[in-house]
């Protein structure tokens, strides 16, 4: 299983790395490590799991943050009042969104950044995403609110991007026109 030791953090060259597209079907192998990015998530959820393994809660996790530069990650929102998310996607990609903008209130966090880094993160407040299956059975969806945040952050992470490239650092509490606060 995933653990903690496994999620390379700030510095980590792989952090900043472009991942690479996968071959669909997955090999074995590939699957193996889809299956326990996904498995991580719901543990991390598990507050008795959690607390067992020192696990951080997450509702996503992409490739890259267990030092695999490639184009997958999971996302695990089952608690959200909006629709339940939990999968696997491959070769994600945003196939349109909104020009609405939404952030979450609070700011995001990340596994991978042992700190707080205050201030909105502006996104699309709805996508519509593609992508593929780990046994490389076609995806598309349309995702907002939490999901819709939480897949551009991971996304994000497949482009070498953390979530605090997108806060002013000037005004990391900027009043952004075109966006609303999440809730
Ligand atoms: O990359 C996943 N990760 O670091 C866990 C936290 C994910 C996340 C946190 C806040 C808002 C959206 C997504
Ligand atoms: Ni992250």
């Amino acid at each position: 299983m995933i653990t903690m030791d496994r999620i390379i953090r700030e510095g980590h060259p792989t952090l900043r790395m472009k991942a690479e597209e996968m071959a669909l079907p997955l090999s074995e192998e590939e699957k193996e490590t889809a299956r326990q990015m996904l498995e991580f998530l719901k543990n991390s959820q598990n507050p008795e799991i959690a607390e067992r393994y020192g696990l951080r809660p997450g509702i996503g996790l992409a490739a890259n943050q267990i030092d695999v530069p490639k184009r997958m990650f999971a996302l695990h929102i089952v608690d959200e009042d909006s629709e339940p998310v939990s999968f696997v996607i491959v070769n994600p990609k945003i196939a349109s969104h909104s020009g609405a903008k939404a952030y979450l209130p609070g700011g995001e966090g990340c596994l991978s950044v042992d700190r707080e880094v205050p201030g909105f993160v502006p996104r699309y407040a709805k996508v519509t995403i593609k992508g593929f299956t780990p046994d490389g059975e076609p995806i598309k969806r349309r995702l907002k609110g939490l999901p819709a945040i939480a897949f551009q952050h991971e996304l994000d992470h497949l482009n070498g991007v953390m979530f605090y490239d997108h806060i002013d650092p000037d005004e990391p509490f900027r009043n952004y026109p075109d966006a609303k606060p999440l809730g």
